[in-house]
C-alpha cells in the first residue's frame, strides 16, 4: 500500500488477469486438443529481404497475406516467428506469457532506459510494476486531467492564425510538458529541444540496430551510432538527474510519482538507489510522452485528410463543451472524438510491433516454438487485416461503435499490448489524447501545408519521417462562452476571431 491506494498487480482491458488454475486448465486443454500446426517458412529471397528490413511495416503485411496467421524464417541458429492472428497473440501475451521475455528491440532501449519498467523481466519487473502502479490509478489520472487541459489551453493560446507548424514537434512539446507536470511535478518546457534531439538519435539507433533480426550481431560492431547514442543518453541523464535532485532538495511529498518512488522501500526497508530511480524516471518520462504525441500527430493528419470527420469532431466538441473548458467528466460524452483516436491508432499504431524471446520450448495453440526463438507481433499487420477491418486502408471511425467492436476478437486491436506487460499508461494516454484533441479542436483546425511530405518512419514508435507541416486556422465558432462574456464589442473581437 502506497499513498493510501491499494496496490494490485493490475491488468485491465486486454490484460484481464487469469487465475493460476484457469491458466493451467487452458494450457492442459490445448495440449490435449490442439492439433500441431505446420508453420510456413519464408523462401530464401524473402528472408533476405527481411534481414535487410527495407520496409518493416509492409513486408510483414505482404507476407501475412501470402502465408496467413503464422510464418517464420531462420536467422542464424534461431527462428524468427511472426504471429498474425489475434487469438495466437492473446495466447502469448495473456495465457502463456511466462514462457517469454522481452525481445531484442529491448536491448537498444536498455542502453537509453536502463533497467526500468519496460526493459526489466521476471520478479524485478513485477516488483517495479507494483511500485509504479498507484500513479496510474483511476483517481490519480482524474487528478492529472486538469493539468492536461491547462497545457492544451496554453498551446491553443500560443498558436498563431495562418502559421505553419510541424505538428509532430508541437505535440511532442505538449505531451512532454504534461508528463513532466503530472508525474514529476516539474517544468520541462525549456528542455524540450534537448529531449527531442536525444530521442531522434535514440530512434535512429533503434532503426539501425534494434530492428534488425540479427541485432545481436550488429550490436557488437564498432559503429558511430554507438557513440551518438551514448552522448544522447548523457544529455537525457542531465534532465532526469535535475528532476531527481530538485525533488530530493525539497524533501517533501509532492504527491507525484517521483515522490512515491523516493519514499518507496523494498522488503528489507531499502530505498531505491540513484541508478534505479534514474532508470524508472527516464522510462516513464520517455514512454509517457513519445507515443501519445505520435498518436495525436497522426490524428491531426488524418483529420486534415478527411474534413467530413474533422467537422463531426468539431460538432461534438462544440455541443458537449459548449465553449467551456473540458474536464474529465466530459470523457464519456466525447464518444466520436474517442472513436477517431481509436481509428487513428488502428491505422497508425504508435507502437507498431512488439517482440518476445522464447525462454522454454513452448506449444502455442499448436505452434511449436523452440527455446530461444524470437516472436514478433505486429500491431500494424493485425490492424490492417481485412478479415477484421474490411477496406483496411480506409479511415473510418464508425468501426468503433460498440456494436462493430463486439464483432471482432479482442486482440484484433492491441495498440497498448496486453497481459501483464500491458501498457501501464493506457488510461493516462486515452484521457490525455481525448482531452487534448477536444481542447485544441475547440479553437483550431489544422490543414496539411502545401508541399508537406508525409512518410512513416518505423523506429521504436511510428513517427512521421519529415514531421508533419500543417497550417493552423482559428475556428470562427471557437469563441468560448467565457470569452464572449469578456469581449464587449465586435470590433475588439475581430482580430481574434478572423478566419
Ligand atoms: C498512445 C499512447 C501509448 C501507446 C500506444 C503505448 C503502447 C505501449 C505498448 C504496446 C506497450 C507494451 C510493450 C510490450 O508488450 O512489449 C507499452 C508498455 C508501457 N508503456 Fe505505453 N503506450 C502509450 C502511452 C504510455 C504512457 C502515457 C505511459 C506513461 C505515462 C506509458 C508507459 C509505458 C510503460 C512504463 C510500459 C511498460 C509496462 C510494463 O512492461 O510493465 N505508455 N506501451
Amino acid at each position: 500500500m502506497i499513498d493510501g491506494v491499494p496496490v494490485h498487480y493490475r491488468v485491465v482491458g486486454q490484460g484481464e488477469p487469469l487465475s493460476q488454475s484457469t491458466r493451467s486448465n487452458i494450457l492442459a486443454q490445448h495440449v490435449q486438443t490442439t492439433p500441431s500446426r505446420a508453420v510456413p517458412c519464408l523462401t530464401r529471397s524473402e528472408a533476405f529481404s527481411f534481414l535487410l528490413f527495407h520496409d518493416p511495416l509492409n513486408t510483414p503485411l505482404r507476407l501475412a497475406r501470402k502465408y496467413g496467421d503464422v510464418f517464420y524464417f531462420q536467422a542464424g541458429r534461431n527462428k524468427v516467428f511472426f504471429l498474425n492472428h489475434p487469438d495466437d497473440i492473446r495466447e502469448l501475451l495473456v495465457v502463456q506469457h511466462e514462457n517469454f521475455r522481452k525481445g531484442e528491440g529491448v536491448m537498444i532501449l536498455e542502453r537509453m532506459l536502463g533497467k526500468g519498467l519496460i526493459t526489466n523481466d521476471g520478479a524485478a519487473h513485477k516488483q517495479q510494476r507494483r511500485l509504479v502502479q498507484p500513479a496510474f490509478h483511476r483517481r490519480r489520472i482524474a487528478s492529472y486531467a486538469q493539468a492536461m487541459v491547462e497545457a492544451a489551453q496554453q498551446q491553443a493560446h500560443a498558436w498563431q492564425d495562418g502559421a505553419t507548424v510541424d505538428m509532430s514537434q508541437e505535440m511532442m512539446q505538449l505531451t512532454l510538458v504534461i508528463v513532466g507536470k503530472t508525474l514529476f511535478n516539474t517544468d520541462v518546457g525549456e528542455e524540450a529541444n534537448t529531449v527531442q534531439a536525444a530521442l531522434v538519435t535514440a530512434m535512429e539507433a533503434f532503426r539501425k540496430l534494434g530492428l534488425s533480426p540479427v541485432g545481436e550481431l550488429v550490436e557488437r560492431l564498432p559503429l558511430p551510432i554507438h557513440a551518438r547514442l551514448r552522448r544522447a543518453r548523457e544529455r537525457l541523464d542531465k534532465v532526469v538527474y535535475r528532476i531527481i535532485d530538485e525533488h530530493r532538495q525539497q524533501g517533501i511529498d509532492q504527491g507525484d510519482l517521483l515522490s512515491m518512488l523516493l519514499m518507496a522501500r523494498d522488503e528489507e526497508g531499502n530505498v531505491m538507489n540513484d541508478q534505479q530511480l534514474r532508470d524508472e524516471v527516464m522510462t516513464l518520462f520517455l514512454a509517457g510522452h513519445e507515443t501519445t504525441s505520435n498518436a495525436l500527430t497522426w490524428t491531426w493528419y488524418l483529420l486534415a485528410q478527411h474534413p467530413e470527420v474533422r467537422e463531426k469532431v468539431q460538432q461534438e466538441v462544440d455541443t458537449v463543451l459548449a465553449g467551456r473548458t473540458a474536464t474529465i467528466e466530459d470523457l464519456p460524452r466525447l464518444t466520436y472524438t474517442e472513436q477517431v483516436l481509436m481509428e487513428s491508432m488502428r491505422l497508425c499504431p504508435p507502437v507498431w510491433a512488439i517482440d518476445r524471446r522464447v525462454t522454454r520450448d513452448t506449444t502455442l495453440r499448436g505452434i511449436s516454438l523452440p527455446k530461444w526463438s524470437r516472436v514478433v507481433m505486429s500491431q500494424y499487420v493485425v490492424h490492417h487485416d481485412p478479415r477484421f477491418y474490411p477496406e483496411p486502408e480506409k479511415f473510418d471511425p464508425e468501426r468503433w461503435t460498440p456494436e462493430a467492436q463486439a464483432t471482432r476478437p479482442k486482440f484484433a486491436y492491441f495498440p497498448f499490448g496486453g497481459g501483464p506487460r500491458l501498457c501501464i499508461g493506457e488510461a493516462f494516454a486515452w484521457t490525455e489524447s481525448i482531452l487534448l484533441l477536444a481542447t485544441l479542436s475547440q479553437h483550431w483546425e489544422a490543414r496539411l501545408a502545401p508541399g508537406a511530405r508525409v512518410k512513416f518512419q518505423p523506429a521504436v514508435t511510428l513517427r512521421p519521417q519529415y514531421g508533419i507541416k500543417m497550417t493552423l486556422h482559428k475556428r470562427c465558432s471557437s469563441v468560448s462562452q467565457a470569452e464572449k462574456a469578456q469581449v464587449p464589442t465586435t470590433a475588439q473581437s475581430e482580430g481574434l476571431l478572423r478566419e
